[in-house]
């Protein structure tokens, strides 16, 4: 077997990473150097209040279009192995791999349940009700976002025009690479992570028979998936000829079980070389690192030797992420979706969006340095010292695992200016880095010992939130060199599948780099201390106003 480490840069792996809003391709060397990347757009409905869907053809479009671009003009033979990862949504397809209508419109083109889709409330109270013992395993209360309550929902809701039919159930990452390879196998992770499999024990019959979904059990879990591969495992005989000509690479190349996209951008920056960074990580261990994965939503991902149950944070799974570790993932379901959100329902947003395009900036660049010409002399973050904001708009995933919590803010004016916008969007920011202090404590409370936060995604562009998370974490943050990390993760389960790595921890070690590191502001955490309380009373307040209005 060829070690990576004795190679030349000469061999290139393929990433695809299939985001909420996007589809995104890199070619990477053995270094984990990208060079090449593509970005394409993809579709989103919202038929609804709560109900997201997407189309699996439309993706998988998507995917190839990025591909061919990525490798346009260099030397086939290089390329050698080719991994994907993607939100952990849920396609469906009939017997025949057709696409089904998860919609009561009969659309059978939108055939995937998004994430963040929350119409399955009523299914995942009930399953929370069994009480049932893989609910141990996910932070001891199942999430809306997760498979079974999304399964059951189809089942109550369209028997006729999918349940009946459906042959095939995927998580959005097994689902490309059985486009890419013919075979259905499912990567541990997504199984672990989103449909209660077990690494010990497989499947659970008598979860399945408690809520009602026991039809799934037929014909030995075929529809949800009876061979399970780790990521990074090579799937069959590599990319099918059709698949290769649609992708524009070679036939017959490895293709790896994927990952969900978080967890790929874990693989992509938790197993950096930290030496020469000033990091006390460097003398720690590995569990002392918080890979946090900022998209649409923001992922926490921890790992350890042993299991820890974090109540209201999924997990401990085990291997689903770095082979041979347990898993925790916290998360907040919004977060740049939040940040959006906050900013164009502004009404200064039109003059935002004029300015920055004047100046060929991004909103985002924009923002930043009009907070930085508004604060004087103070420190940036002192701007919102009686500005709040509670970031739970579409629910809390994690510490409190309670979907029906909203957003709050407090401390308006009348105001409706520039100033005013970029202020409620620095205190959106700050909120968004209170609630990852606030899962780091709950983890730390479990049984986690963390000292450093490793940021990837597209808010990680954004120094900003860079700072914010480490003046409120009081945390040290590691940025990768290449900035489109989970694309690394993505390419380096390629890279295992190839063969030239001997496994998923040595191409970690090979393929992610530190690129830059920001340290905490100490000054300025007594204020970061007292918003924090402030902002933890506000949950409190949250909850009192509902057993109000619930009362009699
Ligand atoms: N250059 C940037 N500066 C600030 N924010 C950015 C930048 N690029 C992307 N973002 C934010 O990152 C979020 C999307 O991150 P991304 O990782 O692309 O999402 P996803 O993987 O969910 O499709 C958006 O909410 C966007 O506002
Ligand atoms: O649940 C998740 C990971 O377990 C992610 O939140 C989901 O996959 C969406 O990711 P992103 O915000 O990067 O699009």
């Amino acid at each position: 077997m060829m070690s990576g480490r004795d190679q030349e840069p000469s061999h290139y792996y393929v990433g695809i990473d299939v985001g909420t809003g996007s589809v995104r391709a890199a070619l990477v060397d053995q270094r984990g150097l990208l060079l090449a990347f593509a970005e394409q757009p993809i579709k989103k409905w919202e038929p609804q209040f709560n109900h997201h869907e997407q189309s699996s053809e439309d993706i998988w479009a998507a995917c190839c279009l990025v591909t061919k671009e990525v490798v346009q003009g260099i030397d086939a033979h290089r390329i050698r192995g080719l991994g994907f990862d993607a939100t952990c949504s849920l396609v469906v397809l009939d017997k025949e791999f057709h696409p089904l209508p998860v919609n009561h419109e009969g659309d059978s083109s939108r055939n995937v349940i998004m994430w963040l889709d929350h119409r399955a409330v009523s299914q995942v109270h009930r399953i929370n009700e069994t009480k049932h013992r893989v609910l141990q395993y996910v932070g001891g209360v199942m999430s809306v976002e997760m498979q079974a309550p999304k399964l059951l929902w189809l089942k109550e809701n369209l028997r006729e025009i999918c349940w009946d039919k459906a042959g095939h159930f995927f998580d959005l990452p097994d689902f490309l690479s059985w486009k890419a390879t013919g075979v259905t196998a499912r990567s541990l992770c997504s199984l672990v992570c989103k449909w209660t499999y077990s690494a010990e024990k497989g499947w659970d019959d008598s979860f399945w028979k408690m809520i009602g979904l026991e039809d799934l059990i037929d014909d030995n879990y075929s529809k949800i998936g009876n061979l399970v591969l780790l990521p990074g495992a090579s799937l069959g005989i590599g990319l099918t000829p059709e698949a290769a000509r649609e992708l524009g690479l070679p036939s017959g190349i490895a293709v790896a079980a994927s990952l969900i996209d978080a967890h790929a951008g874990g693989l992509g920056v938790i197993g950096a070389d930290v030496r020469g960074h000033g990091l006390t990580c460097e003398r720690q261990p590995v569990t002392s690192r918080l890979a946090v994965i900022c998209g649409t939503s923001s992922c926490h991902m921890g790992i350890s030797k042993d299991p820890v149950f974090v109540p209201g944070v999924w997990g401990p799974y085990f291997s689903a992420m770095v082979p041979g570790f347990w898993l925790n993932e916290g998360g907040q379901s919004v977060t740049g979706k939040l940040i959006d959100h906050m900013v164009q329902g502004h009404p200064a947003f039109p003059e935002l969006q004029a300015k920055a395009t004047a100046r060929c900036q991004s909103i985002y660049a924009y923002l930043n340095g009009h907070l930085d010409l508004i604060k004087k002399a103070q420190p940036v973050g002192f701007l919102t010292v009686d500005l709040h904001v509670w970031p739970d708009f579409h629910g809390n995933r994690s510490p409190l695992a309670d979907l029906t919590l909203k957003g709050m803010v407090t401390g308006l004016t009348l105001s409706q200016d520039l100033d005013d916008l970029a202020i409620l969007y620095l205190a959106t920011v700050q909120a968004i880095a209170f609630g990852t202090r606030f899962i780091i404590e709950t983890m730390e409370a479990a049984g986690h010992s963390l000292s450093t936060l490793f940021l990837c995604g597209g808010l990680s562009k954004n120094p900003l939130f860079v700072q914010m998370h480490a003046d409120i974490t009081g945390m040290p943050v590691v940025l990768s060199q290449e900035v489109e990390s989970v694309l690394v993760g993505a390419a380096i389960l390629g890279a295992c599948a190839s063969g030239d790595f001997t496994s998923v921890q040595e191409a970690m070690a090979r393929m992610s780099k530190v690129g830059k590191v920001v340290f905490p502001e100490h000054a300025d955490k007594k204020y970061y201390d007292k918003k924090y309380q402030v902002f933890l009373r506000m949950v409190e307040h949250q909850k009192e106003y509902s057993a109000i209005m619930n009362g009699s």
